[in-house]
Parts: structure tokens; sequence; C-alpha cells
């Protein structure tokens, strides 16, 4: 029996998918059951870098996604819309679905889910979070015994690789920015890369699968790397740490609630995640009763993508081939979560804080500075006055785990001071 596939785009992951499914050999078997019936893409005259018939091409993607002889339709056109359509309508036909694309299942996976659950249809995503490592499969089945309490990761490729290449060869962020889309890693809008956005998608998905309520995207506070400095990253060097893109998501014990963020963040060297490099993604889980496991790879990219694509192409494929007839669902690889759950407000969420000061080198000025952030029960863990701007002196502070609102309050009474110059940079610390 052949299973068939209506392909939805043929850029980078298509074309990476598109080279697994014809080139089968040493690869699982049930690869040789598998056959592109149609590929859907926006152009029919571009070149591909991949051969397949002209005559299953087409710019008619709904006709795909009704054609009765397709069973799994693999969505990789990105976006919003029309993805969000092709998917609902894929599933109204009753086709599985398997799609890479993070921004619409963070905002519509209920609706998705919800659907597919009634048709009786899987909508895998491994490809969606941590490009080619698997890391959605295991949160189902492998670690789904456990109590979870923190999932923590690097998972955008796009800027681990600009900020590695800032910090290790003092690189421009605008040319790291170019190599990074020409390597096909960066989303279309690579705005989504550099602002975080992608990244709050991604740990919107992982906090849903691995607390087991529903996170709403628009409550994920979110800060990309765009303000992130070649100062900071020479400052946090010499403090011991490295500056990464951090997804968290991690239990709130005191407010019973979940906190889901994006920041930049300086890491200590010596913690597992501050040697994950270019466009190497981890994410370090911790359950109970478990520990710490940590899943590293390739986060972005043609052949890592692909990897996770046609897995789940042939996960499917195989519970096809052994349900038969029968068509109740998986457990284990659905989605059945319910409710939305409440996110911990940024006020309210612990943590440390680094802050660089511009000040005028006058005496007294760290002691008012220790006092202002006394004042709000800011304790410090250590202020450092290492260089010169423009004759303003540098200060760096470092804070213990403090709530973000009372830092705040102590940012604003230390704006007011007459020494302080400027605040250029505010960063959080694991
Ligand atoms: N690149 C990566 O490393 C990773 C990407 N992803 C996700 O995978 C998905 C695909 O990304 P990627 O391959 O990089 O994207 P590309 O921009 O390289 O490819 C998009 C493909 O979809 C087609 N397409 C886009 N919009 C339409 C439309 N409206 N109608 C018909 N065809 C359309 C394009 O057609 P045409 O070729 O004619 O222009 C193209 O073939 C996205 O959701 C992305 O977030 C996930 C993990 C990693
Ligand atoms: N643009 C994304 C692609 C993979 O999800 C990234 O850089 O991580
Ligand atoms: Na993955």
């Amino acid at each position: 029996m052949t299973f068939k596939i209506g392909l939805l785009g043929l850029g980078t992951v298509g074309t990476g998918t598109a080279e697994i499914l014809l080139d089968t050999q040493g690869r699982n078997s049930l690869l040789q059951e598998i056959e592109i019936k149609q590929v859907g893409v926006r152009s029919l005259d571009k070149p591909r870098n991949v051969q397949l018939p002209t005559e299953i091409f087409t710019t008619d993607l709904e006709k795909i996604v009704t054609d009765p002889e397709i069973d799994i339709v693999v969505e990789l056109i990105g976006g919003l819309e029309p993805a969000r359509t092709l998917i609902l309508k894929a599933i109204a036909e009753g086709k599985h679905v398997v799609t890479a694309n993070k921004a619409v299942i963070a905002r519509y996976g209920d609706e998705i889910y919800t659907a597919a659950n009634q048709a009786g249809v899987y909508v895998l995503l491994e490809a969606a979070v941590g490009g080619g490592i698997p890391i959605i499969k295991p949160l189902k089945q492998s670690l789904g015994v456990n109590r979870i309490k923190s999932v923590i990761g690097i998972v955008n490729g796009t800027t681990n690789y600009i900020l590695t290449k800032m910090t290790t060869a003092g690189a421009d962020f605008a040319e790291v920015l170019a190599e990074a889309q020409q390597l096909g890693y960066a989303e279309a809008d690579p705005t989504a890369d550099v602002d975080g956005l992608d990244a709050a998608d991604k740990i919107g998905i992982l906090a849903t699968i691995a607390f087991g309520d529903r996170v709403k995207r628009e409550d994920i506070s979110c800060e990309g790397i765009r303000n992130v400095s070649a100062t900071d990253i020479s400052y946090a060097d010499k403090l011991g740490f490295v500056i990464k893109l951090l997804a968290i998501a991690k239990i709130h014990a005191q407010h019973d609630s979940l906190e889901v963020r994006v920041h930049p963040t300086l890491v200590p060297k010596t913690h597992p995640l501050a040697n994950i490099n270019d466009v190497y993604n981890a994410i370090l889980v911790e359950g109970e009763p478990l520990g710490q496991v940590m899943f590293f790879g390739p986060g972005a990219g043609a052949g890592a993508t692909a990897s996770a694509v046609v897995s789940d192409i042939v996960n499917i494929v195989g519970l096809l081939k052994s349900s038969g007839k029968n068509k109740s669902l998986d457990p284990l690889l659905g989605c059945s979560h319910q409710h939305f759950c409440s996110l911990t407000t940024i006020e309210e969420i612990e943590s440390r804080f680094y802050a660089r000061f511009l000040s005028q080198d006058l005496p007294g000025v760290i002691g008012h500075l220790g006092t202002a952030f006394g004042n709000h029960n800011v304790s410090l863990e250590s202020v450092v006055q290492i260089g010169f701007q423009n004759k303003l002196a540098e200060i760096v502070v470092v804070t213990h785990d403090v709530k973000e609102g009372n830092f705040r309050h102590a940012l604003a009474e230390i704006s007011s001071l007459e020494a302080i110059d400027s605040i250029p940079s505010i960063l959080r610390v694991l």
C-alpha cells in the first residue's frame, strides 16, 4: 500500500523533506511506501533544487488539501494565513497533518487540535520546536509521567548563531543576520527571530505540552536580541557569563502558576546552556522524579528540520498501518489540552538582573545606587566600575533574585539621581 503526501511548500524545509522522501536507501523501510502526490508552491517558474515531476506542482493549495487520494498533508509554507485555513480544511477532509509551523500552532493550536480530535486525525509538529531535535515526542511520551518543573531552552537557531558570532568574532549584527538568512535558518520575516517572537511561539508550545494547560500566546512576555551590545557581551564575559536568548517556562511555586518568558539572559559559563553555540539549540527539562535532562542538536536548517518532518510522516504511516480501520487516536501522540492556564505577571516574576549605568565619576555614586536598590528590597550580588565612556563612568550591577516590579521601582528612583546619566542596558541573569 502507498501513502500519499500533499506537500505544501518547497522552500528550505520542503526541499529537505522531498530529498529524504526521494532517497530512501538506508533509511526506515516505511519510506518506500510513501509517495509525494502533489506539491503546492507560490511560483511555478522558480528553479527547484530537487527533481520532481513538473505535473505534480500546483499553486492551487486548496486542491491539494481536498484531494481524496491524499492521506497526509505536510504544511511547510509558514505564516498564519493561508496556513491556518489549509490545515483546518485538511483536517475537515479527514487528512492527517504534519507541520513545522510554530507560529500557527502557538496561536491557533486550540482551534486546530479541537478540530483534529473531532475528526480523529493527527497533527504532528516535531519540526516546529528545536528543528531536528526530538523534543515534542519525548515530552509527550518518554517524559509524560514526570511532574515537570521547568523547561528552559535556546530554541532559536538564528539568534543563537548571531549571538555566537558577536561573542566569538566580534561580528556585526546585520552581517551575521544576512548570513543566517543565506543559510536558510531565519524566518521569511527575520523580525520573528530577532525580536524573540519565534522563540516565544516555541516555548508556548513546549509549555502547553509539558505542563498540560494551554498557554495563550499573547500572555508570553517576550524580548529579543536587538539591544544586546558588544559592550554588554564583553562585560558579561568579564563577570563569567555568556549572553543567550533563553525561552523559559517554569512553575511559580508561591503563586501556583506558570511563568513563561523569552529574553536575552546572562548565563553562567559553567551552565550547560552556556556552551550551545551557532545554529544549535538545547532544551533543558527538569521533572520529578527524573531530575534534569537536556536535548541538544541543530535547531534550524533544511536537513535537520526535514528529519523531524519526515519522522512525523513515518510515525503516522506506522500508525495507519497498524491500526487499520480503527480510527481512535493514540492519546500519547494527540493533543487534548482543554484549559488555558494563568501566567504569573511580569511584576511578580523573580530573577537576577544585570544593569549597566553611565554616571558622572563622583564620590559616593555607588553608595547612592546601593541605597536606592535597598529602598526597594533589591539586594546586590556585585557592583563593579571598570570602564569609561565619553568621560562617564560605567557601573555594572548584578542583583540577587528580586521581583521584577521591585527592580523596576528601584531603577525609576536611580534614574532620578543627579549623577546618573543613563541606563543603557538591563538584562536578566540565569
Ligand atoms: N528554515 C528552517 O530552518 C525552519 C523552518 N521552520 C518552519 O518551516 C516552515 C517553512 O519554512 P522555510 O522552508 O524556511 O520557508 P521558505 O520561505 O524557504 O519556503 C516556503 C515555501 O512555501 C511556499 N509558499 C509560501 N506561501 C505560499 C502560499 N501562500 N501559497 C503557495 N505556496 C506558498 C513557497 O513557495 P515558492 O517556493 O514558490 O516561493 C516556498 O516553497 C515555516 O513554518 C518555518 O517557520 C521550522 C523549523 C526550521
Ligand atoms: N527561524 C528559526 C527556524 C527554526 O525554527 C530559527 O532560527 O530557529
Ligand atoms: Na524538534
